[in-house]
């Protein structure tokens, strides 16, 4: 999951100064960061009601245009994935580390 998300990163940071009539990334990028956090909120809207609805298809779809405006979003900030990755990892560490502690000892 790493590569594929790390790849998408790396285009969308490629893409971002190409010509906007050739690239989704460029046009979205030349609209501003208020116009992708919009898009951002769009698509996880339409992710909540495809679940709701119980459309499998759908959220897969919607969960992937999530994450790419996700990844147009936090690359308008500088923000490398890896941040957010590494965000993560250490939050499993500390619940890691809870339910160890909670864990009855034999
Ligand atoms: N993963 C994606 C991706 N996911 C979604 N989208 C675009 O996101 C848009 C979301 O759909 P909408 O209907 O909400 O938006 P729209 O009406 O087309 O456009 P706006 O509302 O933004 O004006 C669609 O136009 C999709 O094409 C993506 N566009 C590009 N990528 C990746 O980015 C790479 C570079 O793309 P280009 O910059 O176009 O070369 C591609 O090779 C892909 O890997």
């Amino acid at each position: 999951m790493r590569d594929t998300l790390h790849l998408l990163e790396q285009t969308i940071r490629e893409r971002r100064s190409a010509d906007p009539t050739a690239s989704y990334v460029a046009k979205l990028a030349s609209k501003g960061r208020a116009k992708m956090a919009q898009k951002l909120g769009e698509e996880a809207v339409e992710t909540v009601i495809a679940a709701m609805a119980g459309d499998r298809d759908g959220v897969v779809g919607e969960s992937a245009d999530l994450l790419f405006h996700l990844l147009m979003l936090i690359a308008d900030m500088d923000v490398p994935l890896d941040a957010v990755l590494d965000e993560l990892d250490r939050r499993e560490g500390v619940s890691g580390i809870a339910e160890k502690a909670a864990r009855p000892k034999d």
